[in-house]
């Protein structure tokens, strides 16, 4: 579904990722976690498309899609959580996910001419809103939003773009202990049905709690390359992990 192989980002001569090779299988929760600076978010990037790597290959299904930006990847499926400055606050949480939602099916003004269009905007939207527990506060402005509820806001713009692979960069951060469970239980949502949504899920997450919850396998990342990619038990057993976190705690 996604697969690297060889992603190296070099600045200078330092090599930020250094020839990683990941495979995601429809369906699968991939979760990655590493030290600090261990290059999870620039290995995000690569993925994403925000960044060129200096050598190595991303593949999109059979597609070789290194070259392209990143929002020719979102629309072959694969989108990235939209960062809280994509979110209009003056609008509504709805109207917020509605404009998501046009942008994707093309943007054009004229779609909004044609009713049964615009009941599929309208659709989707509440379908996104509900997907993340959302539907109650959709007349809600997007910038009155607690911590939790901006990133399921974030992640239902995301579905907007139907995407097929979701990278989750850190999606607790900021959220308080008490709203992190429900969270959770949107995230792990996203790839229930996968049989038929067959959605997959990469995430950065510092949490290892939620980490060791939520995903299929985990991906360890250290000094850019990677350490390990097994299951959790497998990973947490790993010396060579334990080693990397020694002082950090995992
Ligand atoms: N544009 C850049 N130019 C030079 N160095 C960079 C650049 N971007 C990131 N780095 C360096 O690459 C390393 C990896 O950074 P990255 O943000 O990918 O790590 P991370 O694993 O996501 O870290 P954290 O867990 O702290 O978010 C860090 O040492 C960082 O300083």
């Amino acid at each position: 579904m996604l697969r690297t192989q060889g992603l190296t980002w070099r600045v200078g001569e330092v090599a930020i990722v250094d020839g990683v090779d990941i495979a995601l299988a429809p369906g699968e929760f991939l979760g990655v976690i590493g030290p600090n600076g261990a290059g999870k978010t620039s290995l995000f990037n690569l993925v994403s498309g925000l960044r060129k790597p200096t050598s190595g290959t991303v593949w999109l299904g059979d597609d070789d899609v290194t070259a392209l930006p990143p929002h020719r990847r979102a629309r072959r499926g694969l989108g990235r959580t939209f960062q809280s400055s994509s979110v209009f606050s003056s609008l509504s949480v709805r109207e917020n996910v509605r404009l998501a939602v046009q942008a994707h099916q093309g943007g054009s003004l004229a779609l909004w001419r044609r009713a049964s269009s615009f009941a599929a905007v309208v659709s989707a939207a509440d379908q996104a809103l509900d997907t993340v527990g959302l539907g109650g506060r959709g007349e809600a402005l997007a910038g009155t939003l607690a911590h939790g509820e901006k990133r399921k806001l974030e992640i239902a713009l995301l579905l907007a773009g139907e995407p097929t692979v979701l990278l989750l960069d850190e999606p607790m951060a900021g959220v308080s202990a008490e709203d992190v469970p429900e969270l959770v239980a949107v995230i792990r949502g996203l790839t229930r049905g996968a049989e038929t949504t067959g959605r997959s899920v990469l995430m950065v997450e510092h949490h290892m709690d939620v980490i060791l919850d939520l995903a299929d396998r985990i991906a360890v990342m250290h000094h850019g390359a990677l350490l390990a990619c097994d299951t959790p038990d497998a990973v947490m057993a790993h010396r060579g992990v334990q080693e990397a976190y020694l002082g950090e705690g995992l």
